[in-house]
């Protein structure tokens, strides 16, 4: 396995790479993302970085994180890529950008590039183009606003449209650290996550808790997909039970 160097940086202003379906498997470079050649699900680095990050990597995948304005789409990704947490005001989303991490998943170097979505509904048709490229999909709801969790219905309507088949998805209830401000309970969750069988974790950016867990969670699941590598067993929900217990974070 050739170890490639990670391409850091914002992409605000790119097109989709998701608008050149006919990129993948070819080894071509999908329109509109530099640097970027799907092969096998797989992402690569079409090109030298000429970023300054001096991060190799083995295997890159997509992560998009969607959900309802506000919910804590961009703090999430902050607290995971920088560990901090965005205070002060609220500044939403303007369409869609990039962070990029590399994680050491049993010795494998995986790069996740991970799109930051805007939640506002105008900005609804820009995400609808990044859904077919994205290997993971970060669903969030507020547990202090209901209608964000009345909304994950509709969002996994839309993930069904237009998302792969096989992405892989998890919901996840974030601002569990406010205590006095919840209205959906951890059990809510825990049941719509069953109804549509998908991972569930309640998560706060603000605190952190279970912030490197839900990136850690997909990653492995990844690499375990690309992989192919049958005497490795790994079971997404399984995982993500057993680390849930272990940390002893959202368990009464
Ligand atoms: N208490 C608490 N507040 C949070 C948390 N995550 C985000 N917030 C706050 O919620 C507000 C919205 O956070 P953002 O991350 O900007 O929300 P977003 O989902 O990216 O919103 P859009 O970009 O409009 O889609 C901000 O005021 C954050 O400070 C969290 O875990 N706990
Ligand atoms: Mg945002």
């Amino acid at each position: 396995m050739s170890r490639k160097k990670a391409v850091k940086g914002k992409a605000a202003t790119n097109s989709p790479s998701a608008g050149s379906p006919s990129g993948k498997g070819t080894g071509k470079s999908a329109r509109g993302s530099p640097g970027i050649v799907q092969m096998n699900g797989v992402v690569h680095p079409s090109r030298p970085s000429i970023s300054n990050s001096s991060e190799f990597y083995d295997i890159a995948f997509k992560v998009m994180l969607v959900g309802d304005s506000g919910v804590g789409k961009t703090c999430l990704l902050v607290r995971f890529k920088d560990g901090a947490f965005l205070a002060g005001s609220f500044i939403s989303t303007v369409g869609i950008d990039f962070r990029n991490k590399v994680l050491n998943i049993d010795g494998v170097k995986v790069k996740l590039q991970i799109w930051d979505t805007a939640g506002q509904e105008r900005f609804r048709s820009v995400t609808h183009a990044y859904y077919r490229d994205a290997h993971a999909l970060l669903l969030l709801y507020d547990v202090t606003n209901k209608s964000s969790f009345d909304n994950i219905q509709a969002w996994l309507t839309e993930i069904h449209e237009y998302a792969q088949q096989d992405v892989v998805l998890m919901l996840l209830g974030n601002k569990a650290d406010a205590t006095h401000d919840r209205v959906v309970k951890r059990e809510d969750g825990e049941r719509l996550a069953k109804e549509f069988g998908v991972p569930f974790m309640e998560t706060s950016a603000r605190s952190g808790l279970n912030v490197e867990l839900a990136f850690t969670a997909v990653a492995k699941e990844l690499k375990h997909r690309s992989m192919k590598d049958p005497s490795e067993k790994f079971k997404l929900h399984e995982y993500v039970n057993k680390e849930m217990k272990s940390t002893g974070c959202c368990r009464s």
